[in-house]
């Protein structure tokens, strides 16, 4: 018997325990260029620990998942942050749970929109990439470097999702 789990709008206060929105805030707003550009200034501050650790960027190209969905595992980055940017123009799914002496509790789900990316702070259980609808660009900001940057943590019984109302 899986566990249904609800999907929440994503909005920085819901989503700051476990990391910041990546969204043209206005409060962060500076005009540039002379008055040509607006600059959303320091939304999030990509961590890469441990020696020779360091920060790159990347494009993952996700396959849309279908649904209902099962989520039956979760991860989590213990020398690094990941950012996820939609490039595609399309909403996508982001899943996170609190830590519970070493295990991820119950994930929370966000549907992200098309305007708005998540940083993953170091350390903190997500699920990986949940594109949907259909095959879709990020650009990926995390940590490369020695060590293993990969904690996994399958769940005894997996939640599930349905599919969410775009
Ligand atoms: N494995 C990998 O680089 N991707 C995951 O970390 C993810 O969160 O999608
Ligand atoms: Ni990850």
């Amino acid at each position: 018997m899986t566990d249904l789990l609800s999907i929440q709008p994503l909005t920085a206060e819901a989503f700051a325990p476990f990391g910041e929105v990546i969204e043209a805030d206005p409060s962060t707003m500076r005009l540039i260029n002379g008055g040509t550009t607006e600059r959303f200034h320091s939304l999030f501050a990509p961590e890469a620990a441990g020696e020779g650790g360091h920060v790159i960027a990347s494009i993952f190209r996700g396959q849309p998942r279908s649904f209902p969905y099962e989520i039956g595992m979760m991860e989590r980055h213990p020398f690094g942050s990941q950012s996820f940017s939609p490039l595609s123009g399309r909403s996508f799914l982001v899943a996170v749970s609190p830590d519970e002496g070493g295990r991820p509790g119950r994930p929370e789900v966000f549907l992200a929109r098309p305007d708005q990316g998540v940083n993953y702070r170091r350390n903190v259980w997500h699920h990986p990439l949940m594109a949907i609808g259909a095959v879709s660009d990020f650009l990926v900001v995390d940590r490369d470097g020695p060590g293993n940057n990969l904690e996994e943590h399958f769940f005894a019984t997996p939640y599930r999702i349905l599919e969410p109302h775009l």
